[in-house]
């Protein structure tokens, strides 16, 4: 358990880690090229650790430096049916783009599997389309959760409109694409993180992109690359809240993806009044990378629509901790995927929250927050999840006391240095503390 008190000032400059989304799919991509992929700034998270390490147990060369984060990986003869289970984690990136990937490589055999709350998530939404294609794949519940087994075969194409907004799901079919027969196309109900899109076309995949829709061709060698991979602007979501909320903060945030898919939160930041630039923007490996710069804001509250939830979905917990700060009403609608997540976010955050004293109603699709509160001191709950366990974190820094939260270390899924870098931008000490 780690105890977190109030501060009145973040102030300083950061790197956040590399991209998590983007790691993922340098790495499955990677697997897939001629003379590999070679990434500085991968994510240390343990999400992305679960990826080469499925890949590395289908043969896949993986030349890893923890000390500077950068990742060779090469499958010069192809990938190779693994001799055991391939275990996702906790991670769900993980265990959908490899579905996508195993279905196509014709012959091999393997079984995807996760930990207790992967078990839970829902995979019949990549699937189905993967089964459509040709795919054989089957397991709990008829193919809806892992374990499931895989039987790859050559797939065909097609034309697949997804009932959900996933970019997890969009993925794991343009994989399957780049191996199958004919074209293969995506219809988005709405838009979602193109980092895929994106990183074909830097490897120089052909690739047809047109509104809600994206194409991929059979493609039968794709070269290499090398690039820097740019800080995970989901990671800087909790230090751009952190910022806007104390006192008397000024933050610089550098180097940090600033990809529109993924930027939601500070439209909807701004919307409240946040004080903020985005400064010395440039690309690397055709992402968009930006210092993001914050101060002390007196946010209002506002309505976040169904439109906007795809492109702060992984923040919405830390914003509804903005939330509490904002003076009026905030309120989050159409975000009902937060339940199928690591955990059910938006029960875990109305619980957490409410403990602390906020005034926020759980929905079923959200919640209606209504600010400004004054946090007091308590016990937060991470439910095993990153995400609430540094939403907390932030909550805990303008409670009027200590804020202590159980069950920290799953942090380190996405941002195993998060305590670290707390201490360092507000120059104060976190407790570890005995239950
Ligand atoms: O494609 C990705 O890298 C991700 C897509 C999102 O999930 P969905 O595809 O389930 O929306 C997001 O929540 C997850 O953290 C990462
Ligand atoms: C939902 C997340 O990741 P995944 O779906 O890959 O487990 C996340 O990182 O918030």
């Amino acid at each position: 358990m780690i105890e977190i008190n109030s501060t009145s000032r973040i102030k300083g400059e950061i790197y956040v880690p590399g991209d998590k989304s983007i790691s993922h799919r340098a790495a499955f991509l990677g697997a897939l090229t001629r003379d590999g992929v070679e990434v500085s700034n991968f994510s240390p998270g343990q999400d992305c650790a679960s990826t080469l390490a499925c890949l590395e147990a289908m043969g896949c060369a993986v030349e890893q430096d923890k000390a500077f984060n950068t990742v060779k990986i090469k499958a010069p003869t192809g990938l190779k049916e693994p001799k055991d289970v391939l275990d996702a984690k906790n991670s769900g990136t993980t265990a959908r783009l490899l579905l996508g990937l195993l279905s196509g490589i014709p012959n091999l055999f393997a079984v995807v599997t996760g930990d207790e709350s992967l078990k839970r998530r829902p995979m019949g939404r990549v699937v189905k389309p993967l089964v459509a294609m040709g795919a054989k794949i089957d397991g709990r519940e008829f193919g809806e959760r892992l374990p499931l087994a895989v039987r790859g075969r050559k797939l065909s194409g097609g034309v697949h409109a997804l009932q959900v907004a996933s970019a997890q799901v969009k993925t794991a079919i343009l994989l399957a694409g780049l191996g199958a027969q004919g074209a293969t196309s995506v219809i988005e109900p709405s838009p979602t993180r193109d980092h895929t899109e994106i990183m074909l076309e830097y490897l120089g995949v052909p690739i047809l992109k047109d509104g809600l829709r994206v194409t991929v061709y059979p493609t039968s060698s794709i070269p290499g690359g090398s690039w820097r991979i740019p800080g995970d602007f989901s990671a800087a979501a909790f230090w751009i809240v952190a910022a806007a909320i104390t006192a008397e903060s000024e933050l610089r945030i550098k180097e940090v993806n600033v990809n529109p898919t993924r930027t939601g939160l500070l439209g909807v930041l701004e919307r409240m009044g946040l004080d903020y630039a985005i400064e010395d923007e440039t690309l690397s490996g055709g992402e968009r990378m930006a210092t993001v710069a914050v101060r002390s804001s007196r946010l209002k509250g506002t309505t976040v629509s169904p439109e906007e939830v795809p492109s702060l979905i992984d923040e919405l917990p830390v914003l509804a901790v903005a939330a509490t700060q904002a003076e009026g009403i905030t309120e989050i609608r159409g975000a009902r995927e937060l339940r199928v997540k690591e955990s059910d976010r938006i029960h875990a955050m109305a619980i957490n929250l409410k403990a602390l004293g906020a005034q926020i109603q759980e929905t079923d699709d959200g919640w209606i927050i209504e600010g400004r509160t004054t946090l007091s001191g308590g016990r937060a709950k991470s439910f095993g999840d990153h995400r609430v366990a540094m939403a907390m974190a932030v909550a805990g820094l303008v409670a009027t006391g200590p804020v202590r939260i159980e069950d920290e270390e799953c942090v380190s899924i996405s941002y195993p240095g998060f305590f670290d870098d707390l201490t360092k931008l507000t120059q104060t000490c976190l407790k570890e503390v005995s239950s």
